[in-house]
């Protein structure tokens, strides 16, 4: 393909991706599954600028309205959510790869599968844009951060100084994690097993930072053509994720649940280090995901985990079964602001009311799946959000109404037996709270509740239908 053809099918999968709400990556996919004629090297070419694009959507659409605003007649600004993906792309490639009008021009030339031809607007924009930077002086915070001005208030709140460090780290490509299957291998063979990688290329991986299982692939590899991965010697990961299912200390024998298994990302990392042994149920509503975890489970050789659809987190199981579970996991539905580094255009589909909504179901949640947990057993609510209204606050509210029954252990000492004794745990409170920018991992949070011994099931907050 012809790098004019490639922009052409940048702007088309632009433009696919902003006509819907589902999420990008798999809009792309089905759009290249439709195309099979767009081979590898093509798609990574088209999906660079595409993501490049969602990576610095508020910093081009800023300049894009400021470019407009100078050069057309009408000098006004066009709204923010107005502006087309092939005007985002050529704004991309004017500030973020460097072209020229001579450059655009030579791709913009009107001949078969290549874009049209610059208008006289689009030539002027191109012109004001030249030799521009990306970041600008003029650019609210949360511009230059590349997040709502909504979300960089709420982040404002528990970050303070180190929120534009932190937004800066939320624009960067993040790296790949990997899990090691205990069950299967350990650290030093998972790396010469990637080590031998496919028939075209080896796979370098390197040990990650705090979690003893963690590997960090050195760069871009296709890793589901390794053996290592079909075999099921390795998961991907991000390490963050793999911290909080270490951090719900599920042992040998134990009975445990993980409430919102989705997939099964954290079943997979609990079911080995149980070594297969007790209990373990993977439940979630999505029959779709629960479905989806079967080939991971098998590919992982995880033997001890029962799955479960819920109708919902009140389903009549739960009732059933409260008070008789060692561990319970709550990997709650979240923003998933942690997580904004791989998915830069999730930033721009959530809103205020949609985070509302979340926190109310996140405190359903809590409240119901907590009744699973016996006297003395542990649960472990964990989000990929880095907003406190998620994480900090649901579990105030909770140990508020709840405190009777449950008391709140500190993450610093459960880190060296749970996690690492080797490396320090990173914070110093209860809770533990991960960023990219301070430990390159996703936004992650961990809070560890334990069920007192003397509360009973129908204890306070024990009740059958819990309100949020
Ligand atoms: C953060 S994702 C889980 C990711 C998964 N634990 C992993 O590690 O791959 C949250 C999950 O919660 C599920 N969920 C949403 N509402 C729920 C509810 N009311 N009860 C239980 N699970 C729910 C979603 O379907 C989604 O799979």
């Amino acid at each position: 393909m012809k790098d004019d053809a490639r922009l052409q099918a940048a702007i088309d999968l632009l433009e696919t991706i902003a006509g819907t709400s589902r999420p990008a990556d798999g809009t792309a996919a089905a759009f290249f599954r439709d195309r099979r004629f767009i081979g590898s090297k093509d798609r990574r070419a088209i999906s660079m600028r595409v993501w490049g694009t969602m990576r610095h959507w508020a910093r081009l659409t800023w300049w894009f309205r400021e470019a407009a605003a100078d050069t057309w007649a009408n000098g006004e600004r066009p709204d923010w959510d107005s502006i087309r993906p092939r005007a985002r792309i050529l704004t991309y490639l004017v500030l973020v790869e460097g072209m020229g009008l001579a450059g655009v021009d030579g791709l913009c030339t009107g001949e078969i599968y290549a874009p049209r031809p610059l208008n006289e607007h689009e030539r002027a924009v191109v012109r004001f844009l030249r030799g521009k930077p990306l970041n600008h002086n003029g650019m609210p915070v949360w511009v230059r951060g590349e997040v709502p001005a909504w979300v960089a208030t709420y982040l404002k709140d528990i970050y303070g100084d180190h929120l534009p460090t932190l937004l800066d780290a939320l624009t960067k490509e993040a790296p790949v994690d990997l899990r090691v299957n205990t069950l299967k291998c350990d650290r030093d063979n998972a790396i010469i097993a990637l080590a031998e990688g496919t028939d075209e290329e080896s796979v370098e991986a390197v040990p990650g930072h705090y979690s003893p299982l963690a590997l960090r692939l050195a760069g871009r590899a296709n890793l589901a053509a390794t053996n290592a991965f079909r075999g099921g010697l390795v998961e991907v990961q991000d390490e963050g994720s793999q911290l909080v299912a270490l951090l719900a200390g599920a042992r040998p024998g134990m009975s445990v649940v993980d409430f919102c298994a989705g997939a099964g990302g954290k079943t997979l990392a609990l079911a080995a280090e149980m070594q297969n042994k007790g209990r373990l149920v993977a439940c979630d509503v999505s029959q779709g995901r629960v479905d989806r975890s079967a080939e991971r489970l098998k590919r992982a050789g995880a033997h001890n985990v029962t799955r479960r659809v819920l109708s919902s987190e009140t389903d009549k199981w739960v009732k059933r079964s409260k008070g008789t579970y060692d561990r319970v996991l709550i990997d709650a539905p979240c923003s998933g602001t942690g997580t904004w580094r791989r998915n830069p255009d999730a930033k721009w589909r959530m809103s205020e009311e949609m985070l509302a909504e979340l926190t109310a179901l996140q405190a359903r949640i809590l409240r119901s799946a907590a009744r699973l947990a016996k006297p003395g057993g542990r649960v472990i609510y964990a989000t990929c959000s880095l907003l406190p209204e998620e994480n900090e606050r649901q579990v105030e509210s909770f140990l508020a109404e709840q405190g009777a029954a449950y008391r709140l252990l500190s993450v610093a000492d459960l880190w060296p037996e749970l996690v690492n004794p080797a490396v320090p745990c990173p914070v110093s409170g209860p809770y533990l709270r991960l960023d990219p920018a301070e430990h390159d991992t996703d936004g992650f949070f961990v809070a560890v509740l334990e069920r007192l011994e003397t509360a009973t099931p129908e204890a306070p907050g024990a009740e059958d239908e819990p309100q949020a």
